[in-house]
């Protein structure tokens, strides 16, 4: 997103919420964010794999159709069971609250499929807060919902069974472990048709500069392909680089 474009979705965000999103982006993330959204998470993945980063999730895929990449910066929530009988906020509520346009919400519910953590009506509010969308490492419900609002919703399952009286949300902005990742607010997140990969905040630049190379690489491996080279030659090891030359 250009400083212009994010200024506007803001604004526009802003208008229909009635209050502030509170989101800052600098020139700097933006031009990240430009660079990584014509990436995709097999290139993102494989750079995180040959500089030994994880990142790349597996299990975890869009519960609708979701046809356009979700790319943005990560709003950790950490979900887990109610321990006692007051009533509590629903689960994710303050998150979409305090989250806005260029922001990815990010729930660590254990994997866990015998209760939703994200429903319609977070999905309707998320969208009115100019969300990007939402990462379950758990289940959702209402899905039908979410589809006509063109909200994407990525997890594990869809499931009927609502969080209300079993899942409260415990921490926001902390570290948590999304299919065995650590993830934390700020850190970069694609998710598209082939799945999730988060990408370390601190990490995210040298990792972009070798997932555009390895993207380069692929097209001239294509080229080689049409060209009629055999396949088997192509993609042979000694094609690929180790670390060293990959730095
Ligand atoms: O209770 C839930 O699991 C969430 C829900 O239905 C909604 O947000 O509409
Ligand atoms: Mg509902």
């Amino acid at each position: 997103m250009t400083a212009a474009e994010s200024r506007l979705t803001n604004a526009a965000a802003t208008d229909v919420a009635g209050t502030d999103t509170a989101v800052t982006d600098t020139a700097g993330t933006d031009a990240l964010r430009a660079r990584i959204a014509v990436l995709d998470s097999c290139a993102l993945s494989d750079a995180l794999d040959t500089l030994g980063l994880t990142g790349a999730t597996t299990g975890i895929r869009a519960l609708w159709p979701v046809t356009e990449p979700v790319v943005g910066t990560v709003r950790t929530v950490r979900a887990g069971p109610r321990r006692d009988g007051q009533p509590a906020a629903h689960i994710a509520a303050s998150a979409v609250e305090d989250s806005g346009p260029g922001q990815v919400l990010v729930i660590a519910n254990d994997g866990r499929l015998d209760v939703s953590c994200w429903g319609g009506i977070l999905a309707l509010a998320a969208t009115r807060r100019g969300i990007g969308g939402v990462v379950i490492d758990g289940a959702c419900r209402d899905i039908a919902e979410s589809e006509s609002l063109g909200f994407p919703v990525f997890g594990r399952a869809v499931v009927p069974v609502s969080a209300r009286g079993r899942i409260v949300q415990l921490g926001m902005d902390e570290r948590i472990e999304v299919a065995g990742n650590p993830v934390d607010s700020g850190d970069w997140i694609v998710a598209d048709r082939n799945g999730v990969v988060f990408v370390p905040a601190a990490e995210a630049e040298r990792v972009v500069a070798l997932a555009e190379r390895i993207v380069r690489r692929e097209e001239d491996m294509a080229e080689a392909v049409r060209a009629g080279q055999p396949v088997g030659q192509v993609m042979h090891d000694s094609r690929f680089p180790s670390v060293e030359e990959a730095e």
